[in-house]
């Protein structure tokens, strides 16, 4: 049996290769960049001005010349014009590109501006501090060619600016794995079934589609008898056509618990069985050399739950190439104890206090069985196994199953 952390480590050490896909702009926030993109012009591509007002020759304010005859105008989206007499000068626009024999520019509210004979001046107010005032390099930001984004980058609103700058429409981003949800066990009826007494309906595999999907990952969702043959050829075939499995139930002592020993028959790599932790000790764990990540998950719905949110939500974050979660932290609220030397995922609701403080109190619930008890929390602290008081007011990790 290992720890905790040593199965955390083991599983976020897996590495699996994503599908690339092509998205749309629209389409793509929020995926991993599965290509480089480079500058195709400099940024910005033209001496860009960024203030409306006038432009001049900064040598001719400096020879002493204070107002400029205007000569014309230059909007933004009309090509350059040029000044022809650097004792004159033109309008400009912000966004507009620098005219030519210009490279300076003074702000309307700087200047004023006065009628004579029908000819326009331009009257400096307060001295340009420099030449080049006002305007926007062109290669200040970035030049032609440069690495603009590397490849393996989360696509936030930023990213997607500057791709549509550099000419592209869409884009090729990671596509999410192909996960297969796969329960076990004879006892387990269809949602639409009426079950008999000795029988359920399925839970566990709803509660892990409905994390995945949060996590923006789809999956199909399959059952199997407790049959070992049918048990053999079906997750073969899974082993074939998914990345992940996300098993449910059929990984302890049981008598119909095969789980373990038909994926080893298949040729997944055990990488652990049995985590010192409760709930959840039964977790099975290992990785196919054709490259599919199997995760056995004990099938009492509470040990499905903390061992998804626990394990397979980060480690699926670290493969999307999302930031991991945030480390939170939650102060109990009452003390608890517990004896066995194994990590306590407790079930707490959350309260954060005016001063920003999360606070948690426990939840007592029927066992792993009882996931009707989860209704009333928000997630699991984790207590760690070296300790068996968990006084009020001590803070422990905190892992979160509402938004
Ligand atoms: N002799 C021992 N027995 C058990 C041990 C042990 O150490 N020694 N461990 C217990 C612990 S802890 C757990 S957790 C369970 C794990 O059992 P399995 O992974 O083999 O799961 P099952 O036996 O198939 O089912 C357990 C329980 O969960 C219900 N279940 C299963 N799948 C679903 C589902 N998709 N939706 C809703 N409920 C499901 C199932 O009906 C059982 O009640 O083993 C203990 N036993
Ligand atoms: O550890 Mo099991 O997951 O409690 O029922
Ligand atoms: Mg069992």
């Amino acid at each position: 049996m290992i720890t905790v952390d040593e199965a955390f480590a083991r599983i976020i050490a897996q590495k699996i290769e994503l599908p690339v896909t092509e998205l749309s702009l629209e389409e793509a926030v929020g995926k991993v960049l599965g290509e480089p993109i480079y500058a195709d012009r400099d940024f910005p591509p033209y001496h860009r001005v960024t203030m409306d007002g006038i432009a001049i020759r900064y040598e001719a304010y400096q020879a002493g010349e204070d107002t400029f005859r205007v000569e014309g105008l230059q909007l933004a989206g009309a090509p350059a014009q040029t000044l022809t007499s650097k004792d004159e000068c033109l309008e400009v626009m912000t966004g507009a590109i620098l005219p030519k024999n210009t490279d300076t520019v003074i702000r309307y509210e700087d200047v004023s501006i006065t009628e004579r004979r029908g000819k326009r001046y331009a009257h400096i107010l307060a001295a340009p501090k420099m030449r080049l005032q006002n305007v926007h390099q062109q290669g200040s930001d970035r030049r032609a060619t440069d690495l603009l984004i590397p490849e393996g980058t989360i696509l936030s609103p930023a990213e997607i600016a500057v791709a549509a700058s550099v000419g592209k429409s869409s884009l090729k981003v990671a596509e999410a794995p192909r996960v297969a949800i796969i329960s076990t066990g004879d006892e387990l009826v269809e949602v639409t079934q009426t079950p008999l007494p000795h029988q359920i309906r399925k839970s566990n595999s709803y509660m892990l589609q409905a994390a995945l999907r949060e996590q923006g990952v789809t999956a199909d969702v399959f059952h199997l008898a407790d049959d070992k043959a049918l048990l053999l050829n079906e997750l073969s075939e899974k082993l074939k056509k998914y990345a992940v499995l996300v098993l449910s139930g059929g990984v302890s002592k049981g008598k119909a618990d095969y789980i373990p020993e038909i994926l080893q028959e298949l040729g997944v790599e055990q990488l652990f069985h049995e985590v010192a932790q409760r709930p959840g000790k039964p977790f099975w764990f290992g990785k196919h050399a054709a490259g599919p990540v199997v995760f056995a998950l004990p099938g009492n719905p509470v040990s499905t739950f903390v061992c998804y949110y626990k394990y397979i939500q980060p480690w699926l974050r670290t493969v999307l190439g999302a930031a991991p979660a945030w480390n939170l932290q939650a102060h109990l609220t009452t003390e608890v104890t517990f004896n066995p030397k194994l990590t306590y995922f407790l079930p707490v609701k959350i309260f954060i206090t005016a001063n920003g403080i999360w606070r948690a109190q426990p939840i007592t619930i029927g066992g792993s069985g009882d996931f009707a008890g989860l209704l009333a929390a928000d997630g699991f602290l984790e207590l760690p196994p070296d300790q068996m008081k968990f006084s009020a007011g001590e803070s422990f990790p905190l892992i979160c199953f509402r938004g």
